[in-house]
């Protein structure tokens, strides 16, 4: 698992460390590592022009005294200060004593031009708000110019607990954090900002820096959450997955849905709706019924919601679905025929999977609001539904009901996913791990990622049904 820890988290543990460790000597860890990180992308270090941009605070420090450890590897460097009587005096002292340069603001972007790596230390999890005005144009060079751009701990001018953006930021090729991962490094439009990550250890105790805001599950976590069939199971023991989607206008939906329940894990999957034949004709392995979900058979999980319209019969369908005793993951059209009460009533789990734009029409928002604040968004729709909610997108988050719980985030998705139908497929297959007996969010994150996976082993530009055929390979990629 790959966790992100809140900026108070991240206080409290570094505090309790620095208590037990000598004077400076976590920012001397900090600055090995990102000295580290800095020769391994410049290849060569002896003769390489270093700028390293210095806010006020200690992600400066860590800035600088990387940068002093480069040049007395033979690099050249120039600091450029942004607040020049209050950047940090111990790095500022290293830097000069190594050779460095020094600059305000108003020299940054003629030098920047001339670099090969920059170092960004204007804010790390102490910064507020997007850069100041002095820094914009400085981030603005950087991108602009030929260098490699290293964020220290974040990317300046992003929010490290939420991802959020306000106003200008950096915009780094990598980024090098400490102690563990910020949640804003790994949620959009944050994220983007972030470049590849790298985690340097400065030895924070896990056990000081508490549950985690955000929680990533990895290749090891998911084939441990895998259903696999045993000796003892037959198709309904591995559980039957019902599928209520399509209509006579959209087909396409249904037999999409049924082509990611199959390929989830359950032994069986029926199908309730007006999609029966062009189920069979792609699927004949499908148990299929004409009528509503109430009169299919049992299951032991529902997915209702993809292309079902909003006809009488697409309400009864939801409403049916959501009288089962069993856990309902409500999608696409699904998602307008509900109201919070109706969800918060049942007992049986609940997975509702939007995306941005219906995440939106359910908070009464407009779609950028909940795309800027996809945490926020998350947590507030879990909360007013009381149900696991998968908010999709260019990240793709996991809310429990509980607020207590960390968001999950999915860091396998590829923007090739965003093709119409590729989120009927995931409803199918996280249906499928409903039924299979995964907890609400385990499934639900088990399905993003598998689904994320599946599309990076697709040749591209993919279709929907690439991705349900790819599941296979995605399944067998996890589990070597
Ligand atoms: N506390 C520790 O033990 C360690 C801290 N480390 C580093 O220290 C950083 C945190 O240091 P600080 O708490 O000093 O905070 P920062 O260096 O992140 O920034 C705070 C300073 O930036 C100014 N500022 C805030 N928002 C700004 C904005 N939008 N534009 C420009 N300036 C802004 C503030 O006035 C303040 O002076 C971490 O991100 C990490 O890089 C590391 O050295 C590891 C150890
Ligand atoms: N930019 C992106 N990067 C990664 N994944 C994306 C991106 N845009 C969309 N996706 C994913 O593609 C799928 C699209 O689902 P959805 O919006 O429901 O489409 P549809 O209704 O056509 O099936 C979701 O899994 C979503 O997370
Ligand atoms: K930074």
């Amino acid at each position: 698992m790959r966790y992100g820890h809140s900026v108070e988290a991240v206080r409290r543990a570094e505090g309790a460390l620095m208590a037990r460790v000598p004077e400076g000597a976590l920012m001397q860890r900090a600055a090995a590592g990102l000295a580290a990180a800095g020769a391994d992308l410049l290849g060569r270090v002896y003769g390489a022009r270093l700028v390293v941009l210095v806010g006020s605070g200690s992600n400066g420090g860590d800035a600088l005294f990387a940068a002093a450890r480069l040049l007395r590897r033979g690099a050249s460097g120039t600091a450029v200060l942004l607040a020049p009587e209050r950047a940090h005096g111990e790095g500022l002292a290293a830097f000069r004593a190594a050779g460095g340069r020094v600059t305000g603001a108003d020299g940054g972007a003629g030098v920047i031009a001339h670099a090969d790596l920059v170092l960004d230390g204007i804010t790390g999890i102490g910064g507020k708000g997007g850069l100041r005005p002095e820094a914009e144009p400085l981030a603005r060079a950087a991108r602009e110019s030929g260098a490699a751009v290293v964020a220290v701990d974040l990317p300046s001018g992003v929010d490290a607990d939420t991802g959020e953006v306000h106003g200008p930021a950096v915009h780094a090729d990598a980024t090098v954090t400490f102690g563990t991962y910020k949640p804003g490094l790994l949620i959009d439009p944050a994220a983007e900002r972030a470049g590849a990550l790298r985690l340097v250890d400065i030895g924070l105790d896990p056990a000081e820096l508490g549950t985690p805001a955000l929680e990533a599950l990895q290749h090891a976590d998911v084939a441990a959450l895998l259903p696999r069939p045993t000796g003892e199971s037959d198709k309904y023991r591995r559980g039957v997955v019902g599928v209520a989607a399509g209509s006579r206008r959209y087909p396409g939906a249904a037999v999409l849905a049924v082509s990611g329940a199959l390929r989830g894990g359950a032994g069986a999957v029926r199908y309730a709706g007006p999609g029966g034949a062009a189920v069979l004709a792609r699927h004949p392995e499908t148990l299929v019924s004409t009528g509503s979900p109430h009169s299919a058979g049992r299951v032991q999980a529902w997915v209702v919601g993809p292309g079902l319209g909003d006809t009488a019969e697409a309400r009864t369908a939801v409403d049916d679905a959501l009288a089962a005793d069993v856990p309902v993951l409500v999608d696409a059209d699904g998602l307008r025929l509900l109201t919070p009460e109706a969800v918060r009533r049942r007992t049986a789990p609940t997975v509702l999977t939007p995306h941005a734009g219906e995440a939106a029409a359910l908070l009464g928002r407009a779609r950028e609001e909940v795309e800027a604040g996809r945490l926020r968004a998350v947590r507030e729709l879990a909360a007013r539904f009381g149900a696991t909610v998968l908010l999709k997108g260019s990240t793709t988050l996991v809310a429990d009901p509980d607020p207590e719980r960390p968001v999950r985030v999915n860091a396998t998705g590829i923007a090739w996913l965003a093709t119409a139908g590729s989120g009927d497929v995931l409803s199918g297959l996280t249906g499928s791990l409903l039924a299979a007996g995964l907890a609400a969010r385990d499934a639900a994150s088990v399905g993003a990622y598998l689904h994320g996976l599946a599309a990076r082993l697709s040749e591209v530009p993919l279709t929907a049904l690439d991705l349900a055929d790819a599941l296979p390979r995605a399944w067998r990629n996890v589990s070597e």
